[in-house]
């Protein structure tokens, strides 16, 4: 896949809430500004990687990139789920991920049920892929070591 790996990092801002509510799936999302910074021939669709708050521990995650169909949003967004429970929100502040993998492109989805049971099942494919030598040496990488004010786009 095309721009792979893909390091970014950027403020954590609110979406509709709907993440945690709706589908028991908390996102972190990314401004607009970051949004835009991404190449803009980068596939929208299901990726996974690494992420880190601020300067905390580097854990698995999945991400969405795209204008989510069966919301229809308007706006492009990039969303990230992290593979680990925090004890609180962390909005505002910095998180740096790096994609390393696609899983899939956006669906629409007849129920919320198959949207949340396929991105159950995405979660399970990150961690399986992640595990793999290959992705797994970018969890080390120094990017996540950098001072957190420094936003640097794919290096
Ligand atoms: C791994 C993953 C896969 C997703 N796949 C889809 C999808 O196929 N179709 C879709 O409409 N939304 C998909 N979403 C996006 C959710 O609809 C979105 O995260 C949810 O609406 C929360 O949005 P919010 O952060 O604005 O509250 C996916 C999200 C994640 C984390
Ligand atoms: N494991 C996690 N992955 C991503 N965000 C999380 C996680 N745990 C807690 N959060 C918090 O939940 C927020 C996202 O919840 P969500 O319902 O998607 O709301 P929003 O629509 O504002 O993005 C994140 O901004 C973050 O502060
Ligand atoms: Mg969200």
């Amino acid at each position: 896949m095309r721009h792979l790996p893909y390091f970014c990092r950027g403020e954590v801002v609110k979406g509709f809430g709907r993440g945690s509510k709706e589908l028991g799936i908390p996102t972190a999302n990314f401004s607009e500004q970051v949004v835009e910074s991404f190449p803009s021939d980068i596939s929208t669709g299901i990726y996974y990687g690494w992420a880190c708050v601020g300067n905390g521990d580097v854990h698995k995650m999945v991400l969405s990139i795209g204008w989510n169909p069966f919301y229809k949003n308007i706006k492009k967004s990039v969303e990230t789920h992290i593979i680990h429970t925090f004890k609180e929100d962390f909005y505002g502040e910095i998180l740096s991920i790096v994609i390393t993998g696609y899983i899939r492109p956006e669906k629409n989805f007849d129920s919320l049920a198959a949207l949340i049971s396929a991105i159950q099942e995405d979660i399970e494919e990150a961690k399986r892929q992640l595990d793999l030598p290959e992705h797994l040496k970018l969890k080390e990488d120094n990017f996540f070591h950098q001072p957190e004010g420094k936003i640097v786009n794919n290096h």
